[in-house]
């Protein structure tokens, strides 16, 4: 069974990948959000909590046993071989669940991965173009301000423990500008454009 085109997208913390997606989820492209199925996975597989727990301890679950973000991203983002080990527990279950995830929408002309953290284009397991959402620092600084119960510190530590937008940029087949001067639906569609023709070229 043929996969469909798979098309990453990437970004720091507060770029604008989500609302990037969801301009694709406008055009009816299924997008699958890395992070928040992640979470699901570590919330609902039983494998990933046995090993979260021998990782972080008994905390990284609160007392109703979901998984506690809060505890985990004080411990790991301040911690980088912890965030390591972490990754290195949940990553492979989401590469697989995302092949499962795509196989299951061989109808649509394309899907789309949503990550923090994206391997090179053409990999194995990987996704085939990798569109990269670039935005400033401090506009991102200050969108998270206003998005999530964080403070300044906590997101600046974040962007510490990510990846710098010069490495995402050797990996990036396109790149959305999202700063206060762009318009992101034209970039959007001119994208969805390009890999509507990538995929008929395919066949
Ligand atoms: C560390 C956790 C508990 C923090 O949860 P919380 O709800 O507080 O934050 P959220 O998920 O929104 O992440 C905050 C920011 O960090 C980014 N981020 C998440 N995980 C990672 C990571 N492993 N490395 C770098 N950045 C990451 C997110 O994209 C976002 O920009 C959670 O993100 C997690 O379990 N991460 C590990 C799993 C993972 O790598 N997910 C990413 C895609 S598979
Ligand atoms: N072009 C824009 N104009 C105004 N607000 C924006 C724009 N792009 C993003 N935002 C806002 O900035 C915040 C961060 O955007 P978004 O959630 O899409 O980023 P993200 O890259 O997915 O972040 P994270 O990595 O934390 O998931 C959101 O509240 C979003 O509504």
């Amino acid at each position: 069974m043929e996969l469909p085109l798979l098309i990453g997208v990437t970004g720091g913390i507060g770029s604008g990948k989500s609302m990037v997606c969801r301009l694709f989820e406008c055009l009816d492209i299924p997008v699958y959000y890395a992070d928040s199925r992640a979470k699901w996975l570590t919330n609902n597989d039983p494998e990933i909590r046995e090993k979260v727990v021998a990782l972080l301890g008994n905390e990284a679950y609160d007392r109703e046993g979901l998984y506690n973000t809060r505890f985990v991203a004080s411990s790991v983002f301040k911690n980088e071989p912890l965030l390591k080990a972490l990754n290195a527990i949940i990553h492979p279950v989401v590469l697989r669940d995302t092949k499962e995830w795509a196989g299951q929408r061989t109808g649509a002309p394309y899907v789309v991965k949503e990550a923090a953290i994206m391997a090179k284009a053409g990999q194995a397991n990987a996704v085939d173009y990798v569109v990269l959402v670039e935005a400033p620092v401090e506009l991102r600084v200050q969108r998270i301000l206003q998005r999530d119960n964080r403070t300044e510190q906590e997101i600046r530590a974040i962007i510490e423990r990510q990846v710098s937008d010069e490495s995402r940029r050797e990996i990036a087949d396109y790149i959305v500008n999202n700063d206060d001067a762009s318009e992101l639906i034209p970039q959007v569609l001119h994208l969805h454009d390009t890999f509507l023709k990538a995929r008929s070229s395919r066949h």
